[in-house]
Formats: C-alpha cells, sequence, structure tokens
C-alpha cells in the first residue's frame, strides 16, 4: 500500500545509496549514503563537484533512477512502495531540457500535460497562466531552437511545473546562461515559491547561486554530505575571518596587540607599524567586544576592516577543493 506519511512538498531521506557496475564488473559507489531533510517550502541549493553524486541522488529522488539502498518519502509518497504518487506531484527539471527543437512552444507543455493527464484545455490554460509567469507571454507559436538561452531554460519550467507539482527538482537550472538570464531566473525561481508555495531542491555549480537564492544549502562530496546550514551558518563555521586594525600611531598598535593576543579565538596576530592583522572566529560578532576593550586600554583603532570568508572558503575547506575546478 502507498505510504502517505510524509509531508507534502517535504522530503525525507536516509542512507540512500546508489551503486552503478563499472566498466571492468567492479562497483561505483555514485551516493554513499545519504540522509537529507527539506522542509515544505524551502529553497535548497545542493552544491557537490563534478562527480559529486548531485545528479544521482536527484534521479533517485524523482524516481528516475532506483537506489541501491536506503529509504526516502518524497511528498508524501514512500519512494519505493508508491513511487507513482512521487511522480505525480513532483516536477524534474533536467540539466538537458526536454523540449524539442522544432516543435511549437504551446503544442510542446500541451504535450506535456496530457502526459500528466490533464485535457488539452486545461493543459493550454496552465500553460498560458505559466508562460505569462515566467516572462514568456506571447511567444506560445515560437519554436523552442528559436529562443534564447534563457528563455529555453524557463520553458523547461514550465513543462515541470505543468501538473502543479508541490516540489520541484532543478538539475543546474542557470548552467551556461549569461549572468543577467541568470539573475532574472533567480527571481523566477523565488517567485514560485513566494507565491506558489513550491518547495524546490536545486543543483548548482554557481556560489553566487547557492549564496542569494537558497535558504539552505547541502553540500555533497564523493557521494556523501559533508556540510548543511544557511550561507551564513557555514560560512560562521569556517574559523578565522581576517581582521585589519589601523591605529594612530604605533604605540596604539603595541598596546593593540597585547590587547588582541590575549582574546579568545584570536590566532595570528601580527603587528606592521601601526596597523594590526589577525584572525577572528565569527568577526561580526566578536568586532565591537574587542574594540571596547582596545578603547578601555587607550588604544582606539582609527579603521577596522573585516573580510568574511566567502562560500568558497568554506567549499575548500570541506571538500579539499574549489567548485571552479
Ligand atoms: N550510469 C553510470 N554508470 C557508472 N557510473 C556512473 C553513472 N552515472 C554516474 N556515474 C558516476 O557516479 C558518480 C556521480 O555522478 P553524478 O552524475 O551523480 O555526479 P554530479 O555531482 O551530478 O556531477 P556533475 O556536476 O558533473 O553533473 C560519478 O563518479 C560518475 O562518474
Amino acid at each position: 500500500m502507498a505510504e502517505t506519511s510524509g509531508e507534502a512538498g517535504a522530503i525525507h531521506a536516509r542512507g540512500l545509496r546508489k551503486t552503478y557496475a563499472g566498466r571492468k564488473g567492479q562497483e561505483v559507489v555514485a551516493v554513499t549514503g545519504v540522509d537529507l531533510d527539506v522542509a515544505p517550502g524551502e529553497i535548497v541549493g545542493f552544491l557537490g563537484p563534478n562527480g559529486a553524486g548531485k545528479t544521482t541522488t536527484l534521479k533517485m529522488l524523482a524516481t528516475l533512477l532506483k537506489p541501491s539502498g536506503g529509504t526516502a518519502n518524497v511528498s508524501g509518497c514512500d519512494l519505493a512502495a508508491d513511487p507513482l504518487g512521487v511522480r505525480k506531484r513532483i516536477g524534474y527539471v533536467s540539466q538537458a531540457g526536454s523540449t524539442l527543437p522544432d516543435a511549437p512552444l504551446m503544442l510542446e507543455i500541451e504535450s506535456q500535460g496530457r502526459l500528466y493527464g490533464l485535457s488539452t484545455k486545461e493543459a493550454r490554460r496552465r500553460g498560458l497562466e505559466l508562460m505569462e509567469a515566467l516572462d514568456l507571454g506571447g511567444l506560445e507559436r515560437r519554436k523552442s531552437q528559436n529562443l534564447s538561452g534563457g528563455q529555453r531554460r524557463r520553458l523547461d519550467i514550465v513543462m515541470g511545473l505543468i501538473h502543479r507539482p508541490e516540489l520541484v527538482f532543478l538539475d543546474e537550472p542557470t548552467t551556461g546562461l549569461d549572468p543577467q538570464a541568470r539573475a532574472n531566473l533567480w527571481e523566477h525561481i523565488r517567485r514560485l515559491r513566494d507565491e506558489l508555495g513550491t518547495t524546490i531542491f536545486l543543483t548548482t555549480h554557481y556560489m553566487d547561486e547557492a549564496d542569494s537564492l537558497s535558504d539552505r544549502l547541502l553540500i555533497i562530496d564523493k557521494g556523501e554530505i559533508v556540510g548543511e546550514g544557511t550561507a551564513t551558518k557555514l560560512k560562521a563555521e569556517l574559523k578565522g575571518d581576517s581582521l585589519t586594525l589601523t591605529f594612530s600611531g604605533g604605540e596604539a598598535a603595541e598596546t593593540g596587540e597585547e590587547v588582541a593576543a590575549g582574546l579568545e579565538g584570536a590566532a595570528n596576530v601580527v603587528r606592521q607599524g601601526n596597523v594590526l592583522f589577525l584572525n577572528l572566529p565569527d568577526g561580526a560578532r566578536a568586532l565591537p567586544g574587542l574594540i571596547k576593550r582596545l578603547s578601555d586600554a587607550g588604544a582606539e583603532p582609527i579603521g577596522a576592516e573585516l573580510s568574511r570568508p566567502t562560500l568558497d572558503d568554506v567549499f575548500l575547506a570541506l571538500t579539499g577543493r574549489s567548485l571552479r575546478e
């Protein structure tokens, strides 16, 4: 019997695992055993270097690949017991897209709708609504080969949403788009969540995309989740913001050096003339207290510059690799 205990739009996966048969008959472990939770209405960014297991995980959750182990409840349905239930409730937009190059857009949208059991009329009505919402209004007769890259990705999203899924998987939605088209697509993705409450689970290679679009990030490397949280939390966990303090003179800087060296968590305190460099965990929070201590010691700095770790630094620390490699 189909299980419907989970929440609509949510994902709960435990020990999800996938092995492929390698060319020489050996096992290739693509996904090692992933535990993953997504709340309804969340936008979750799934980040990882090439070959980390993002697409494999996505395809398992979207019923396109059978897991080798583990369990998952996707949008209220058990993945193993009720894959059809899952399929009805989710949308999946692949990296490659799914449209034929020379069919008019509305024809494609209608046939997609019919695949989900909609009448042609209903598919057309929803298609027009979605095209409008995704800035494709008036292009119903256009062929997809004559669309810009950004328009084509938005069309893929229209196709993935025609049956009003509660949860949408987007596999690298903005790869290959120029910065303006990417920012524009982010706006549309946010609106989907804000206006329709759609849960969005997307893979990306782009740090700025993960940072600005996602409520929460999951970082996968070599088939395993290695980091999880908001971009702010992940950055804050990375010890050692860099702080540069400038003093009015060498004497004040020397006092500053003594104060900073006694500060809990401070590391790499180096003074050069009237400038002091140090690393400080969660620098933004620690800075006001440090400035007060310096003031009390008669060495108030005349300048303070804090540089926060970027998501790239987080990724590097967690995986030993840069996403851009
Ligand atoms: N059909 C397959 N047969 C054998 N190995 C596979 C197959 N599909 C994927 N793999 C391997 O599984 C691992 C994970 O691949 P996957 O495509 O899930 O990674 P990814 O994180 O999506 O990578 P990318 O960012 O490059 O799309 C890789 O080592 C890949 O070579």
